[in-house]
């Protein structure tokens, strides 16, 4: 087993073992440990039915987008059109990795340490250094476009691991994509101007594990964050630990199990001209059970630049971000980290 820090590199291992105590590098600082944060009980995200949009009875579903991304960021979908039982099937493939494989199996996918965002087995979200460790392991997958995509690279530790990773790929991008038109006309705007400004789809996988946690109070399973993307898709199991931050109060997102939470990346706030915004979130864990998640994140390509859409610029709407090449944004998130503030604000133009 490998060891990073002192720490041996699976928590998984380590709570098996009976660890009581949490090891020091997961500790966070008192003002982020769960139990110091105001957390809101009497309200969720929004739910919105796509369940008419098929035969293009839209009904109320583009003022509810409107009011979902630009009060939250966040919002759960239902009759979204993905097969409950391939929603099920994914979640299973997932949790086969982390609790049919070994650790000396899984070890063999270890993503590279040294490079952003590789693909494969993994545990850290930074590659900085000095940042507390997240109470998660995950597993990565590229799988848009096809040129990055390599199945014989995921574990076959489920009967159809990788033809169910494929086959959930494809919807979640026909999704993404629907919702990337609703968004841009519940804007004003035509309805592919969203998509063509994203320009062609990079598509990542990220199964992630959490472990139950002897001292949940201390830890966060993932640090709180914007995605860096234009739009992420995440499905759970029945454990909550999902939480959205709303005017200063942490929400907890129900686990619903045929829903897909939709969470707005910092790409779209900024083509929104910050009309909507992207969604801060964090993973908490518990004492008593492990909990799964599966986030589909679509990007841009390393090479698109990002800018407010002209469409919503105005004299009284001046561009709010400079211009930005996606690439490059990504490279400052993994090299600095969000240090506490959203990373989009970097780019703010100050009137
Ligand atoms: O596990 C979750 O619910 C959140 C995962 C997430 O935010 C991410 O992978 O970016
Ligand atoms: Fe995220």
């Amino acid at each position: 087993m490998e060891v990073v820090g002192g720490v041996p590199f699976c928590i998984q291992t380590l709570v098996q073992a009976g660890l009581v105590e949490v090891p020091s590098q997961y500790i966070q600082p008192p003002e982020s440990q769960p139990g110091s944060c105001r957390e809101s009980s009497d309200s969720s995200i929004p739910i919105v039915d796509l369940l008419h949009i098929k035969t293009k009875h839209f009904g109320n579903v583009h003022e509810e987008l409107s009011r979902a991304c630009g009060e939250w960021g966040a919002f759960q979908v239902i009759n979204h059109g993905v097969p409950k039982q391939l929603l099920d099937c994914m979640r299973s493939a997932g949790l086969s990795f982390f609790k049919e494989f070994p650790e000396d199996e899984r070890d063999k996918y270890r993503c590279d340490l040294n490079s952003a965002a590789s693909e494969g087995y993994g545990s850290k979200m930074l590659m900085k250094e000095d940042s507390v460790l997240d109470w998660r392991v995950y597993f990565d997958h590229h799988t848009l476009p096809l040129s990055r995509c390599n199945p014989m690279r995921w574990p076959d530790s489920h009967p159809h691991y990788r033809e169910t990773v494929m086959e959930y790929s494809d919807h979640m991008k026909t999704l993404a994509l629907k919702l990337l038109t609703l968004i841009s006309e519940s804007l004003g705007l035509p309805s592919s101007c969203i998509e063509e400004a994203v320009g062609e789809i990079f598509q990542n996988i990220t199964v992630s594990f959490y472990p139950s946690c002897p001292q949940p109070e201390l830890t966060l399973g993932l640090q709180a964050h914007s995605d860096m993307g234009a739009i992420t898709l995440l499905i759970q199991d029945e454990v909550a630990g999902l939480q959205v931050l709303k005017d200063g109060q942490w929400l907890t997102v129900q686990p619903l199990s045929d829903a897909i939470v939709v969470l707005l990346g910092d790409q779209t706030e900024i083509l929104s001209n910050g009309r909507y915004r992207s969604a801060v979130h964090k993973a908490i864990t518990n004492a008593k059970n492990d909990r799964l998640s599966v986030a589909t994140f679509h990007d841009p390509a390393k090479t698109t630049k990002t800018f407010p859409v002209a469409e919503l610029i105005n004299e009284s709407s001046p561009p709010r971000y400079r211009e930005v090449v996606y690439g490059d944004y990504v490279s400052s998130w993994y090299t600095k980290g969000p240090d506490g503030k959203r990373n989009i604000d970097g780019l703010l133009i100050h009137h």
